[in-house]
């Protein structure tokens, strides 16, 4: 069972920059915990993210000696991978892919067929390179745009990923809106059909509807979930409306009680937890 934290996507879309002194002691604080990976940061258009214009700073200021973590960082072209790339830090690069192609044109300025480009040159610089490339499947539970979304939808989409190599894929409810039979079924059709595929779920949620989101996600076959502290976050170029991360408080609870040994540092999530109080006032 893994669990990614996302302090990224909790910080990226405040308004009022958060230091970058700050920002390495929080994630510095979230990668004592024993998060298999920590999502700390992008390296992206400053116009497009400000908040995270100052990740290659935060990294400096990483202390990764002590931590089993890994890092993810979430680019959205190529220019960004070969940034990212410069830091032999990063184990994992996010590319948010979307089956919507509104909001693929609101988060990266490209049509469907053109951010899949960009999947296939990232697996490629990744596989030279011995990273690993995560997709994201963005609104991929439904948009509030009207657009078609179904379940086999996304599996067209899954397919079209593992023809170009891509080995782990985050089906990610952007806007909060899947409900627990449709995660079921949507893990379920692609963690059958793609064994060799290690699929993560990526929920925005609000608080009373976590357990049985996560919980569908299990008897779907995942076993890897992101989320962030508190609930924080939500995609900014969503827009409409802004449901934040799974709360990883939450999320911890669930896997528990269902039986898994997740191996946390409870100390150290209490202070992560007492911390995040402080950077996101
Ligand atoms: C669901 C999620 O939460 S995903 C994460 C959240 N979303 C994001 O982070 C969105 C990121 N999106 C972006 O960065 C942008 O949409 C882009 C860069 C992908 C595309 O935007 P475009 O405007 O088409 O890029 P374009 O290549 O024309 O460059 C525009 C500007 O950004 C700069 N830029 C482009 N790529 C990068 C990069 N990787 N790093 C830094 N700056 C960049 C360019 O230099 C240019 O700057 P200028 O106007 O000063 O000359």
């Amino acid at each position: 069972m893994k669990i990614i934290e996302c302090p990224r996507d909790a910080m990226q879309g405040r308004e009022v920059f958060i230091d970058t002194a700050i920002k390495a002691a929080y994630i510095n604080q979230l990668l004592n915990v024993g998060f298999d990976t920590v999502d700390f940061g992008s390296f992206v258009s400053p116009k497009a993210m400000p908040q995270m214009r100052d990740t290659a700073e935060v990294l400096d200021l990483l202390d990764l000696f002590h931590s089993k973590s890994k890092l993810l960082a979430i680019v959205a072209n190529v220019r960004g991978a070969e940034d990212a790339m410069q830091f032999e830090e990063i184990d994992y690069l996010g590319f948010p892919l979307s089956i919507s192609e509104t909001f693929q044109q609101r988060n990266t300025n490209k049509s469907i067929q053109e951010a899949l480009e960009v999947v296939a040159n990232l697996q490629n610089m990744c596989e030279v390179k011995g990273r690993t490339l995560v997709t994201y499947l963005s609104m991929g539970f439904g948009n509030p745009y009207g657009e078609p979304f179904s379940a086999d939808l996304v599996a067209e989409f899954v397919g079209k990923l593992d023809e170009l190599g891509v080995k782990v894929i985050a089906l990610s409810d952007t806007i909060g809106a899947a409900d627990p039979a449709l995660i079921e079924e949507v893990f379920k059709t692609n963690t059958q059909a793609y064994p060799e595929i290690e699929f993560g779920g990526h929920f925005h949620s609000r608080a009373e509807h976590i357990a049985e989101k996560v919980e569908a996600g299990l008897r779907g076959g995942c076993r890897r979930f992101d989320g962030a502290i508190n609930g924080f976050g939500g995609c900014p170029m969503a827009k409409d409306e802004l449901v934040g991360n799974v709360a990883t408080e939450a999320l911890i609870e669930v896997l528990e009680k269902n039986g898994y040994d997740l191996g946390m540092n409870q100390e150290e999530f209490g202070e992560a937890m007492k911390l995040a109080k402080f950077v996101f006032q």
